[in-house]
């Protein structure tokens, strides 16, 4: 075996250990020829923009930055368009011009995005009037429709997740370097069905100061190159291991492994067992790596996770994104962040205020409160703030289309009102309105702290 080769195989190591969640494909020899395909395509992103996040990331477990990271529970294939991609960005640049601005700290913005379309599940199967089929694992994996067709998995969905990445990616660099991401364009990202909300007249005035801030710095001689452009980064699930595995590519510069499927990717809460194959794949590559920790993680499993991904301690290397649900967190958190922080180890702690506090409406609907993902926010605030800790950001389910998903909000979304826009293939999101609210809030937050 020759040296790249040796090498290659770091990425399958995870072959020869318990996978949770994987797909059952059918067609297996099918399966080998999509992975031998997805071998020979380009990568999605570079190794070099995978360092520049996990410096930038470093920031973040150092204190001296905030991560925005949302976007889609499940992004779609039929979703691929101009408008769905561009409100997405959109609405995590609010929020980043809010965060920056009324929060006063450095934003790192990563969405949920050129990549999203693989769902860990509660159940294998899903049965409606008395018929069963396989549960829908994401497009990726099968459709959405309840038909034994759809529900099939197909691994020739892992070469359309590909070619819908590469295109949304596409578009997301297009934006974010082309004149879109200007700041200058603060008042333009709001000139839609937001801008009459109580959280779009909110933004409305921040934009107004932003304006006045930049004509300052503008007389002052500052450079208006600077804020032509935004650096933005893209992160998903990495769950379904023959896609991740067959996107994984030696570095020519350095010889370590990168998953170039995205700048970021995570190990969720159902596939993050010490000894399973999720955890040796990600051990393998030198993207920054964020780790799901629900209510029931111990203060050893987290000292093992960082043993495991970050032996070196290098900040930026491991992000935690506790996801504990509201009535948890001020109990379950400070342990962990206590015990983490005396074994010397420098990680990022995002707060996921969402899949903690996932609910079924008596229409059938699974929805989340806003005041519980807010309070989920404050007691991770609390806590941080409690050992002197930083509150290193949000990780949110969001998407930037007016959608009934999430009950609450200042432009009150009601249990009665869920029916009337509910799109999400999988977990509510937060609509953009209720995206800004949240933002606001957040600064708030750390402004305090
Ligand atoms: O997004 C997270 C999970 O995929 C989702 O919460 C699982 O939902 P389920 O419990 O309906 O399977
Ligand atoms: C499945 C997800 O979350 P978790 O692993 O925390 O349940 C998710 O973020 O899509």
């Amino acid at each position: 075996m020759t040296v790249n080769a040796e090498i290659h195989a770091g990425g399958n190591t995870w072959r020869s250990l318990p996978a949770a969640q994987q797909p059952e494909w059918p067609d297996q020899e099918a399966l080998r020829d999509v992975i031998a395909e997805l071998e020979s395509y380009p990568p999605l992103v570079f190794a070099g923009e995978c360092d520049q996040l996990r410096q930038r990331l470093g920031a973040v477990a150092r204190g001296e930055a905030f991560l925005l990271q949302g976007g889609d529970c499940a992004e779609a294939f039929d979703a691929v368009g101009a408008d769905q991609i561009r409100n997405k960005l959109k609405t995590l640049l609010q929020m980043g011009a809010v965060l920056t601005y009324a929060g006063q700290v450095p934003v790192v913005k990563v969405g949920r995005i050129a990549g999203q379309y693989s769902k860990p599940r509660s159940k294998p199967t899903e049965t409606r009037d008395g018929v069963t089929l396989p549960t829908y694992r994401g497009d990726s994996v099968n459709g959405f429709a309840f038909t034994p067709e759809a529900r099939t998995p197909d691994p020739q969905r892992l070469k359309r997740m590909y070619h819908a990445s590469s295109a949304t990616l596409n578009l997301v660099r297009a934006f974010t370097t082309g004149g879109y991401a200007d700041l200058r364009q603060v008042h333009a990202w709001n000139q839609d069905f937001v801008k009459s909300s109580p959280s779009g007249q909110r933004y409305e005035a921040l934009a107004r100061e932003i304006d006045r801030a930049l004509n300052f710095m503008n007389a002052c001689g500052t450079d208006p190159e600077e804020f032509k452009t935004v650096e933005f980064y893209s992160s998903h699930e990495a769950l379904i291991l023959d896609y991740e595995s067959a996107l994984t590519r030696t570095d020519s510069r350095t010889g370590n492994l990168y998953d170039v499927s995205g700048h970021m990717v995570w190990i969720g809460e159902r596939t993050r067992q010490l000894d399973g194959a999720h955890i040796e794949f990600a051990s393998r590559i030198r993207n920054p790596i964020g780790v799901k920790l629900g209510p029931t993680t111990t203060a050893e499993d987290a000292l093992t996770l960082i043993e495991r991904l970050d032996p070196e301690r290098e900040p930026g290397r491991l992000t935690f994104i506790t996801r504990m649900g509201a009535g948890k967190i001020r109990d379950h958190l400070p342990e962990l962040v206590e015990k983490v922080t005396a074994s010397g180890a420098q990680v990022a702690w995002i707060c996921d205020p969402m899949h903690g506090n996932t609910f079924e409406a008596a229409s059938g609907h699974k929805t989340r409160r806003f005041d519980d993902v807010l309070d989920e926010v404050k007691g991770f605030f609390e806590v941080h703030k409690s050992l002197g800790t930083h509150p290193g950001g949000i990780h949110v389910e969001l998407t930037g289309d007016d959608v009934t998903e999430c009950v609450g909000g200042g432009d009150e979304i009601f249990v009665d009102d869920l029916h009337q826009r509910y799109e999400t293939a999988c977990d509510p999101r937060l609509n953009r309105s209720q995206s800004l609210d949240l933002a606001f809030l957040v600064a708030e937050m750390y402004r305090d702290q």
